[in-house]
């Protein structure tokens, strides 16, 4: 059957070490991200949400099933080409900024384009600004930003090469409430005005509210769907799913 999902988890399995100490991460997880989507992705401290999102950008190697990213199967991929298609069809953040203190704000969106040895457009870099709503920050240095423009600089930064899919893992796990809720509208926007495909993973029943669904993983399987709800019904089905697990 074709897919016309961004990004395809079929009965994706990931076991960590070998034998007594074997852990298995994703035990047979199907998921599908949709263009234009967003996704978060709940569950509790080691219910496989980093591994997810590792095996789901080619981070990381699977030990069963199948990762399509872009019509690409992974499998199929050697390790240079892998390299590729991350660098130039998947966006990350994280929940640390990982600017670069000594360049501004528009050299650090400029910077993934230098490393690919091309030369940024400066039109695209103030195109990727503007995006996160940071137009007036362009020279501003990282220590001159608070923590929510910081994280829109990396989010830009992620941008500038117009990935397929942006994966955010914990992307508000560093901010208080206010600053979380204009990155988090920053998200919203991005997928709403442009139609980016978005895969955050978050603890945040606040952050996760701003998806269009949330998948929750517990022992390393999808154990719940929800959709469309607000912050209070997440976290009652989270603590209903702790319970019922
Ligand atoms: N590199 C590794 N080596 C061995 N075990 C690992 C490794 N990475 C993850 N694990 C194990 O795999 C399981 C899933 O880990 P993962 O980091 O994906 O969980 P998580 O849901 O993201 O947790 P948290 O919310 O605490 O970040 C855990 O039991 C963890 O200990």
């Amino acid at each position: 059957m074709t897919s016309t999902a961004t990004v395809r988890l079929s009965a994706v399995r990931k076991t960590y070490g070998t034998g007594a100490s074997a852990v298995t991460a994703l035990d047979g997880v199907s998921a599908e991200f949709a263009p234009g989507t967003f996704t978060a992705v709940m569950g509790a401290s080691g219910s496989g949400k980093s591994t997810l999102l590792q095996c789901a950008a080619g981070l990381d190697t699977v030990d069963g099933g199948q990762v399509v990213i872009a019509g690409t199967d992974l499998a199929g991929l050697s390790e240079r080409a892998r390299t590729l298609l991350r660098r130039d069809r998947i966006g990350f953040v994280f929940q640390a900024y990982n600017l670069v203190g000594a360049l501004t704000a528009a050299q650090n969106v400029a910077l993934p384009q230098r490393l690919a040895r091309r030369a940024p457009d400066p039109a695209e870099v103030a195109r990727a600004l503007a995006e996160v709503g940071l137009s007036g920050r362009a020279g501003h240095y990282p220590a001159q930003l608070s923590g929510g423009e910081q994280q829109r600089v990396a989010l830009a930064r992620a941008l500038i090469t117009r990935p397929a899919v942006l994966f955010a893992d914990e992307p508000t796990g560093a901010l208080d409430s206010t600053a979380s809720a204009v990155v988090l509208a920053a998200l919203r926007r991005l997928v709403g005005a442009y139609g980016q495909t978005v895969v955050m993973v978050t603890h945040d029943p606040v952050a996760a509210a701003a998806a269009d669904r949330v998948l929750v993983l517990a022992d390393g399987r999808l154990v719940d769907e929800i959709a469309g709800a607000d912050p209070a019904q997440i976290a009652a089905r989270l603590v209903q799913g702790a319970v019922a697990a």
